[in-house]
């Protein structure tokens, strides 16, 4: 089943708590972290979370754009993150650090940007309890889909079918009602959308929609089917 995350980095920053009220019922909220280092835009920190994670009883699903993920992420579980992703171009020892992140209690993914390819880490799979395909360069929220992605996510659903993994697939950046089942057909189950919800007269009502057609994509698409 498709799971749609609702970004915060398009909500108002001035009512993040009434924000992540607004979209109970999404299956995670996903917390763009950013350091205007690995990204250049500047976003919010552990102490955030942590609030966050008392404002809402929808689990965290933190995105660390941020360089030296070894040192932080493991902050970001002890803050309350039911999920944390570090990208594969900023960790050190993405091994390691996914193994710690387990081990503190959260689910461990990695992303991937546009320009890195998913081959290199196929070994590493295993380890990982999610998958993020950057659908958009990192940084922003309100950005095209990026159609030339699509491959991309292709090759990673038969990786992860390959190997009979329960691994999730994550697209972000560009997710809306028009790019949604692109992605789902491709080989995504899980949706992280900004201005697609956020930017909606209703934000709950534009998840179960966004859910309703990623669900009935995923329903009839053959890597569904097969796996
Ligand atoms: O991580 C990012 C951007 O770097 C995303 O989470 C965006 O915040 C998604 O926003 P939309 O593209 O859906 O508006």
């Amino acid at each position: 089943m498709a799971q749609i995350n609702p970004s915060i980095l398009s909500a108002d920053f001035a009512r993040l708590a009434e924000e992540a009220q607004a979209v109970e019922g999404a299956d995670w909220l996903h917390v763009d972290v950013m350091d205007n280092h690995f990204v250049p835009n500047l976003t919010l920190g552990v102490p955030v979370v942590e609030s966050l994670s008392r404002a809402t009883d929808t689990p965290l699903d933190c995105h660390l754009m941020i360089e030296n993920p070894d040192r932080w992420a493991p902050q970001y579980v002890e803050a309350g993150a039911g999920s944390v992703t570090f990208h594969a171009e900023a960790a050190a020892a993405p091994v390691r650090l996914a193994r710690e992140i387990r081990a503190k209690g959260a689910r461990a993914a990695m992303a991937l940007k546009p320009a890195t390819p998913i081959e290199p880490y196929e070994d590493l799979l295993p380890e990982l309890d999610m998958l993020l395909v950057m659908t958009v360069e990192p940084g922003f929220g309100g950005q095209a889909f990026l159609d030339i992605m699509l491959p991309k996510i292709r090759r990673t659903r038969e990786l992860i079918n390959k190997h009979g993994l329960e691994l999730w697939l994550q697209v972000d950046g560009g997710v809306s009602a028009s790019t949604i089942e692109r992605c789902a057909e491709a080989g995504a189950d899980v949706f992280v959308a900004g201005s697609a919800v956020y930017g909606a007269e209703d934000p709950a009502q534009a998840v179960r929609t966004l859910r309703e057609q990623a669900d009935r994509t995923i329903a009839s698409a053959p890597w569904a089917c097969d796996h």
